[in-house]
């Protein structure tokens, strides 16, 4: 029931207004220190407008979708568009559903490439999510679906508008705020998910398109 309850925030973007009044962080703020211990990595501007601008041209031919989902026998559209490219039988599921792996486009891929090269980052799967302004959202949840291979990290690149990407200790409720910006890399390190929630909440003053690349890695052949 817990899991069911968190899944619905993550699909729906719910809780996120609490998040209006969450300060946006900069780097001269004294929590810098404690991030060191956080087991996150953040490298800003680590795409190159160049790199940014060959993705986000690859970006106008993915074949999003929005999937509705039934909530208490209501139809809600997730508030954000999403698609999963990955190697052959890199299936995952999102709201629900079975989502068969799309081929890689060639900068997704090239992407990949290069998180191996600079992180020895393993990824077969990415989850692109394209958020139009700052009325989409994505809610409460931890990445640790039974798909995901165990001791993987997740890395999240950002492009166009910036978003606050928030972190909240699920036994503290301690939270910390990352305004991530376009070319912005965040590494999820293994076991984070155990300990720590993420949120993407609602932005009323953010105008612009904001897309996601999540690199992940799953059980090949996990679904048969
Ligand atoms: O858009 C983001 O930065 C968050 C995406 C995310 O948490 C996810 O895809 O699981
Ligand atoms: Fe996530």
């Amino acid at each position: 029931m817990q899991q069911q309850s968190l899944d619905l925030n993550r699909l729906l973007g719910s809780d996120s207004n609490s998040e209006a009044k969450a300060k946006t962080e900069v780097e001269s703020e004294p929590l810098l220190d404690r991030r060191s211990e956080l087991p996150l990595t953040w490298v800003k501007g680590y795409l190159t407008p160049a790199q940014q601008m060959a993705l986000l041209r690859e970006v106008q031919g993915y074949p999003f979708e929005s999937p509705e989902i039934e909530v208490y026998g209501k139809r809600h559209r997730i508030p954000r568009s999403q698609v999963w490219f990955g190697d052959t039988g890199c299936d995952t599921k999102y709201s629900g559903l079975l989502v068969k792996a799309l081929p890689w486009p060639k900068y997704a891929d090239r992407l990949r490439q290069k998180l191996k090269r600079d992180f020895s980052l393993e990824s077969n799967g990415v989850l692109v999510n394209r958020y139009v302004d700052g009325k989409e959202s994505m809610g409460w949840h931890c990445d640790n679906e039974p798909e995901f291979s165990v001791g993987s990290d997740i890395a999240s690149i950002t492009l166009g508008a910036t978003r606050d990407f928030i972190i909240r200790d699920k036994v503290t409720h301690e939270k910390q705020t990352f305004a991530l910006q376009s070319g912005d890399l965040l590494i999820m390190h293994w076991p984070m998910q155990d300990r720590w929630e993420h949120a993407l909440p609602k932005r009323l003053k953010a105008t612009e398109p904001r897309i996601n690349y999540t690199f992940r890695r799953v059980i090949a052949d996990y679904f048969g």
